[in-house]
């Protein structure tokens, strides 16, 4: 998360100008299904055993998928039948923001709906199946606990309010339900239980060489804490199968049930033309951890792309499906140190374990600042004015400020739902520092759009961002004008995303003038020279 500049991505990574969608992951199908075979059968185990008697309900969250996935296994272990559950919320569909966005739009939708067809695919594949129903998991986790008598729910744990508040709903309406005890000969009654297991992050939070409430606010100490006093847990394995299913309970409860459509969950699928295409589940994800790290090879030249903003090859693009829980942090982490074994070790492959830890940091930092990350005065409660300007802030959400490189990347979140993270870096700078807007409008645009969107991630790259969370430079800047020549040097990603652009010569794409939307609002530091630039950072 460095803002140094590297080198901008390589020219053998970029689409042609005028390229249409880019896949991810850019194998073939039947490439997908040979990668994820592959890594399934290298993390399945004959001798698993399972030791327990009835049904256990495993209640998948943002874990959607079976590979490294304890709450999983250890429902599969207790029981004699598992019971695989995922509950469509209609709080996370049919609500708006507090500025009034959708809570998730159409792309990460239609991506949700690409996991849960793929999880149950690989279900069946291992002779089990995914139970979904709509509604709340408070209403629907109990009738199915009564249904099938079953007395755990096994689910992992979240750390942001909202996933907190369901998970106290949850165990407050399993007390609801009265239970025979299995095996008990005297008519003895019980509840279910809801058992909550961690398995988010590559650092488990029970190996942190502090507890999280002391959780070092920098993150370099952070990282350094954890490097040199913990270590990672292993992947943890699959059986060769997760049947049977429960034979009895069933048309209780209507049957399997569906996986909704965009429709109905009140969305309308976009024809997406452009940007990169991810598409959604754990197949995906394996094939695409194949494809950066072993077919293309990109692993050992991750540090010099990685600040690149155009095209699918710059970075790993890991993040929608660590956000949805269909790759485990760990099991990346497996794979970078099988590379370093098999193929090299270097900067490159270290970085992205170094990011990763960013990653666990936010996380952490989540459960150690609980609401205040959703705060205006974030962790540290500042205090400061912001403007909540409609008209300026549509013009950032619509890619119409006048600033091409602003302009590209709100465009390409819209249409793709994915943003580099240079890109995020300097729309967030933009309209926190030269717009003056309140950021929560812009952390909650993104919530929307991403497909990556991640409470923890999000929020705490916005606290960051806008000087309210624990950044020990709190008045970062991102000056458009430096950004454009390091990054986009020919002005090939402005003009990618803004073909208007593409008749000026190539130095000037991003420095258009009157032949471009007049700007929306000064920068508060127009200059292209670093000193100067420097020097009044200083001042701020
Ligand atoms: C304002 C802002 C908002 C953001 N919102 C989100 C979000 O909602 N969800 C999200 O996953 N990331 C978020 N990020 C972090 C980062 O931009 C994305 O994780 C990254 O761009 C995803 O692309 P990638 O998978 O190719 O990343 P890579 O560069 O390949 O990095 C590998 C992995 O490391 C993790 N990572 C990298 N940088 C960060 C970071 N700064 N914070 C946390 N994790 C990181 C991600 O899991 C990523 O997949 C945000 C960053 C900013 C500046």
């Amino acid at each position: 998360m460095s803002t140094t500049a590297s080198s901008t991505s390589g020219a053998a990574d970029r689409p042609r100008l005028g390229a249409r969608c880019h896949a991810v992951p850019g194998l073939a199908a039947d490439e997908v299904a040979a990668a994820s075979e592959e890594a399934f059968s290298r993390y399945s185990s004959p001798t698993l055993k399972r030791s327990g008697g009835g049904v256990s309900i495993v209640w998948f969250r943002n874990d959607l998928r079976l590979l490294d996935n304890e709450s999983l296994l250890r429902a599969w272990a207790a029981s004699e039948s598992l019971l695989p559950v995922f509950c469509v919320d209609p709080r996370n569909f049919a609500t708006t923001h507090y500025f009034g966005f959708p809570k998730t739009g159409a792309l990460r939708a239609q991506f949700l709906i690409e996991c849960l067809e793929d999880l149950k695919k690989n279900l069946m594949k291992r002779g089990s199946n995914l139970l979904i129903q709509y509604g709340k998991p408070e209403d629907i986790l109990p009738s199915i606990a009564k249904a099938f008598c079953a007395p755990t729910v096994y689910a992992q744990k979240e750390t942001c309010s909202e996933e907190l508040h369901v998970e106290r709903l949850v165990r407050c309406s399993l007390q609801q339900v009265v239970l025979p005890q299995v095996g008990s000969s005297n008519h003895t009654t019980a509840n279910p239980k809801l058992v909550l297991v961690w398995g988010s992050t590559m650092y488990h939070m029970d190996d942190l060489p502090f507890n999280v409430n002391n959780l070092p606010d920098v993150y370099t100490q952070f990282r350094k804490a954890v490097e040199s006093k913990c270590s990672i847990r292993s992947c943890i394995k699959l059986p060769l199968s997760f049947g049977p299913p429960p034979s009895s309970g069933l048309d209780e409860i209507g049957g399997w049930g569906s996986i909704p459509t965009l429709e109905q969950l009140g969305l309308k699928k976009t024809k997406q033309e452009k940007g990169i295409h991810v598409l959604g589940g754990e197949n995906s994800a394996l094939g695409r951890v194949f494809e950066y790290f072993w077919k293309k090879d990109l692993l050992k030249i991750y540090k010099e792309t990685r600040n690149g903003m155009l095209g699918a090859d710059y970075s790993t693009k890991f993040s929608p499906w660590l956000a949805s829980g269909s790759l485990s942090p760990r099991y990346i982490y497996e794979e970078v140190k099988r590379y370093e074994k098999k193929r090299l070790a270097n900067d490159s492959t270290y970085w992205v374990l170094f990011e990763l830890i960013w990653r666990d940091y936010f996380r952490f930092l989540s459960i150690k600042y609980g609401n205040s990350i959703f705060h205006l005065g974030g962790p540290r409660n500042v205090v400061s004015k912001w403007s909540q300007d409609k008209l300026l802030f549509e013009s950032w959400k619509d890619g119409r400020t006048g600033y091409p490189l602003i302009d590209a990347n709100m465009k390409e979140l819209s249409t793709s739902g994915f943003m580099s993270n240079r890109g995020r870096q300097i729309v967030c700078s933009f309209l926190v520092r030269d717009m003056g807007l309140d950021w929560r409008m812009g952390a909650e645009w993104f919530e929307t759009c991403l497909l990556d969107y991640d409470p923890a991630s999000n929020y705490g790259n916005w606290t960051y961002g806008a000087g309210v969370g624990n950044d020990p430079r709190e008045d970062r800047y991102f000056s458009i004008p430096k950004q454009a020549k390091t990054y986009d040097h020919e002005g090939e990603y402005v003009t990618y995303w803004l073909p208007e652009l593409k008749s000026l010569p190539s130095e000037r794409r991003n420095f258009p003038g009157q032949s471009y939307i007049k700007p929306i609002v000064p920068l508060k530091f127009d200059q292209t020279n670093h000193r100067n630039t420097h020097v009044r950072k200083g001042r701020r």
